[in-house]
């Protein structure tokens, strides 16, 4: 996988809005912000905005300053970045600004059936519906784009964020409050798996700059399989235990074997149905993660070996996880004894709601 690294873009008000309701675009962002702001245009291979921003904005999405066009071409680049979009619906005006204004290459993900002619010369890549943002990288990837700008708008923003696909974000923040929850917000409901960290707050002039680059680690793939170990958890028998789902993957993104609670033998735990799939000694699992909705167990009554010890016997290196074992049957000791055998944890805690949803049936658990 070569994806572009994502950086995001955004101006607020004080009261986290994008825009006003009306049917206006609201200027969040000072001269020296927008300036600012064309200087990471300038410096991006692409720049992508939502198909709603599109609608809402008309906007140009060009480099506006001469100097950063000429200093794009003598460095041997194209004057302008890609401009591309995403929509599920396929309703974008072929009049739009996106379209007509400029020469650089546009690019339109569409789902299925909705692509139009009259986009003119934008190339349209058919897609999912809605199509997928994983995807959407990847190919951006193969084309060669290195650096992404995405301008948002809320819907994408969010999504990029939730899936744990976004390594950078600049946030301007104007002295403007907005006052109307029917105007569109940052950032709408989501998980937010990636901590963000704070690298710089900045005045300029009356709007602060705030920059954030999001923890390494979990990576998306990551935030991909444990979303996928925790749907799992769905398939489980009725039980009066914890229902959990596991997923054991390699960084190329194949998945040796998943498994649930309940799976085979109403006793069987999660990792251990997955593991039972592979042969201890496995040479791919040096290289693999074991994802869980729920911190591997370290105690047993049913079974004479615990998840962690299985975990273990085999050279798993890396587990992540979503939820620490409650103190409910017995004290949880899993990600310690991992990490006292040099295995690698990574816990996810944004996505616990998640796996307590799938086990309100126990005393004390809510989401
Ligand atoms: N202040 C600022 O910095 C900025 C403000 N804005 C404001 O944001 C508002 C627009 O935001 P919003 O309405 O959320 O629209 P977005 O620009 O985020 O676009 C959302 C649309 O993208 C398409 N889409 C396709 N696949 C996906 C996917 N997987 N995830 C998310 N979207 C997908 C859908 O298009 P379809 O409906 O066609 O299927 C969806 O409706 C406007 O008011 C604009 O002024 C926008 C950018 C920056
Ligand atoms: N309103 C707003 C932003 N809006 C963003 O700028 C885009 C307009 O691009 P263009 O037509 O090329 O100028 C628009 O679609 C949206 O992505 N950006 C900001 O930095 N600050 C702001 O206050």
């Amino acid at each position: 996988m070569n994806r572009p690294h994502v950086l995001l873009s955004a101006a607020q008000s004080l009261d986290g809005y994008l825009d006003d309701a009306s049917g206006t675009r609201l200027l969040l962002s000072n001269e020296d912000d927008f300036a600012e702001v064309d200087r990471l245009r300038a410096e991006a291979d692409a720049i992508l905005v939502g198909a709603g921003t599109v609608r809402a904005d008309n906007p140009r999405l060009l480099v506006r300053s001469p100097e950063l066009r000429q200093a794009r071409i003598a460095a041997g680049r194209p004057e302008q970045p890609m401009k591309v979009t995403v929509t599920g619906s396929g309703k974008l005006d072929p009049e739009s600004r996106f379209f007509t204004v400029g020469d650089a290459p546009k690019l339109v993900y569409t789902a299925p059936g909705t692509a139009a002619d009259g986009w003119g010369t934008a190339a349209t890549v058919v897609d999912s519906a809605p199509p997928r943002l994983e995807h959407i990288l990847d190919d951006l990837g193969k084309r060669g784009v290195q650096k992404l700008l995405v301008e948002g708008g809320s819907a994408v923003h969010t999504a990029l964020l939730d899936a744990g696909l976004a390594d950078e974000l600049r946030l301007a923040i104007a002295p403007i409050v907005v006052g109307d929850p029917r105007a569109p917000r940052f950032l709408g409901t989501g998980a937010f798996p990636r901590p963000l960290a704070l690298t710089e707050a900045r005045r300029l002039g009356d709007v602060v700059v705030l920059h954030y680059r999001a923890a390494a680690e979990p990576s998306s793939l990551d935030v991909l399989r444990l979303r996928q170990a925790i749907e799992l958890a769905g398939q489980c028998p009725p039980s009066s235990t914890f229902r959990v789902g596991a997923v054991i993957g390699l960084p190329d993104g194949t998945v040796l074997a998943t498994g649930h609670s309940g799976e085979g033998d109403p006793r069987n735990h999660a990792e251990e149905a997955a593991l039972a799939k592979l042969e201890p000694g496995d040479p791919r699992l040096a290289a693999a993660t074991m994802y869980s909705s729920l911190e591997p167990c370290s105690a047993r009554a049913s079974h004479p070996k615990s998840c962690t010890q299985l975990i273990l016997e085999t050279a798993i290196p890396r587990v992540v996880m979503a939820w620490r074992e409650p103190s409910l049957f017995v004290e949880a000791e899993g990600v310690e004894q991992l990490l006292a055998a040099g295995r690698q944890v990574i816990e996810v805690p944004a996505l616990g709601a998640d796996v307590r949803r799938a086990n309100t049936h126990l005393p004390g658990v809510r989401p």
